[in-house]
């Protein structure tokens, strides 16, 4: 059984214009120790996802159909009791704006120390000195005096940092980051980076990493999960993602990356926005924008499906699964784009050759 299992989970928003599916039968799972990234662009579904993992949905939201198991209990039907102790205790959220995260009636010290206390992890003298090893741990110079220190006395930089110390105050077995490098500095950006996959491995924590850059995936994710449109469009194992990315979306996403992906060009940018959530296209809600759209995916959904061998995907597997008719054998024309990565090493250049309805092979130039 995997530490978090995500089965189904559908989530609607009930507004002035209609019923937006914000996640429409999301399902992945991430395990024990494990940096599970999901991506896509804004409006994807990410953030309502995540905060469907603790029950966190407010109105006008709904989750209307799903399972969340986080040790393979149902979340969503936990008594109220149980619920509040695995938010915090098992299951952690950090959300992107750090210092509207953080009360600024309080210090650094007493939101840490706080959190202990509620969740019965430590008190007094011994939540303090817990609280400023945290924050030396987080990479935070000086603990002992920003421990005294106000929200709006500290950096971008710090908040984040501050913020990841009070995720972890309770060592959760899962910490949910959401956006967590956004606005901040590309220095601090990798020191965060660097940080969280570092404290991933020691204390054994479960990352879900939410955000729209495919570059912060690369630096430190196991896994990675492609949302559009509120649906998995695409799951794999980060190298593999990398190197031969399934869906026309994600070479799209990878396109915009620089340095990953000599030959960009060769890569189809993504013209368009996101998909209207409550009247989305119909077939594959990515066809509208899509270079190799055919009739088959204006008219029918693609299922997820294992790119090697187009059988039906499900949440437990590791591999690498993907909806696209390229996949399902629908599209007659194929793929027709070329992913070649030039790593950093002289050696190391691998790709993948255009796709074509015989599959695509590698193309290790
Ligand atoms: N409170 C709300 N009321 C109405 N619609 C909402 C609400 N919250 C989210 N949505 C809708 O749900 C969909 C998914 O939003 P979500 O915030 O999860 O996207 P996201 O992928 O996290 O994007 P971002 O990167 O911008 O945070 C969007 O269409 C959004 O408009």
């Amino acid at each position: 059984m995997a530490l978090l299992e995500v089965e189904n989970l559908t989530v609607q928003f009930y507004t002035e214009d209609g019923v937006v599916r914000a996640v429409d039968g999301l399902s992945y799972e991430i395990e024990a120790g494990e940096t599970f990234a999901i991506v896509g662009e804004s409006g994807a579904g990410k953030s309502v996802a995540s905060l469907s993992l603790l029950d966190l949905v407010g109105r006008p939201g709904e989750i209307v159909d799903g399972e969340v198991r986080f040790r393979g209990r149902n979340v969503l039907e936990l008594p109220r009791e149980e619920l509040r102790r695995l938010r915090g205790n098992d299951v952690a959220i950090v959300f992107q704006d750090s210092q509207a995260a953080l009360d600024p009636v309080y210090t650094v010290g007493e939101q840490i120390v706080e959190t202990m206390r509620a969740h019965e992890v430590a008190s007094g003298r011994e939540a303090r000195e817990r609280a400023i090893a945290l924050l030396e741990r987080v990479g935070i110079a000086d603990a002992q005096s920003r421990y005294s220190d106000y929200p709006h006395e500290l950096s971008g930089g710090i908040a984040q940092r501050v913020l990841v110390a009070v995720g972890l105050s309770c060592e959760p077995d899962l910490l949910i980051l959401d956006e967590p490098t956004t606005g901040l500095d590309v220095t601090i950006q990798a020191q965060l980076l660097e940080l969280l996959e570092e404290l991933a491995s020691s204390f054994e924590t479960a990352i879900q990493l939410v955000t729209h850059d495919l570059g912060v995936v690369a630096e430190c994710c196991d896994r990675v999960l492609v949302m559009y449109g509120g649906r998995a469009v695409e799951r794999a194992p980060v190298e593999e993602l990398f190197y031969d990315p399934a869906h026309p979306y994600t070479a799209g996403l990878l396109a915009s990356i620089p340095r990953i992906g000599a030959d960009r060009e060769r890569l189809p940018s993504l013209p368009g926005g996101p998909p209207n959530p409550i009247q989305p296209p119909t077939g594959c809600r990515f066809h509208p924008r899509c270079p190799y759209a055919e009739e088959v995916c204006a008219t029918s959904e693609p299922d997820l499906v294992e790119t090697e061998t187009g059988t039906a995907a499900d949440a437990t597997r590791q591999d690498h699964v993907a909806a696209c008719h390229e996949h399902t054998g629908d599209l007659e024309d194929g793929l027709g784009y070329a992913v070649r990565v030039v790593d950093d090493s002289p050696d190391a250049t691998r790709g993948t050759s255009p796709g074509g309805s015989s599959g695509r092979g590698h193309d290790d130039r």
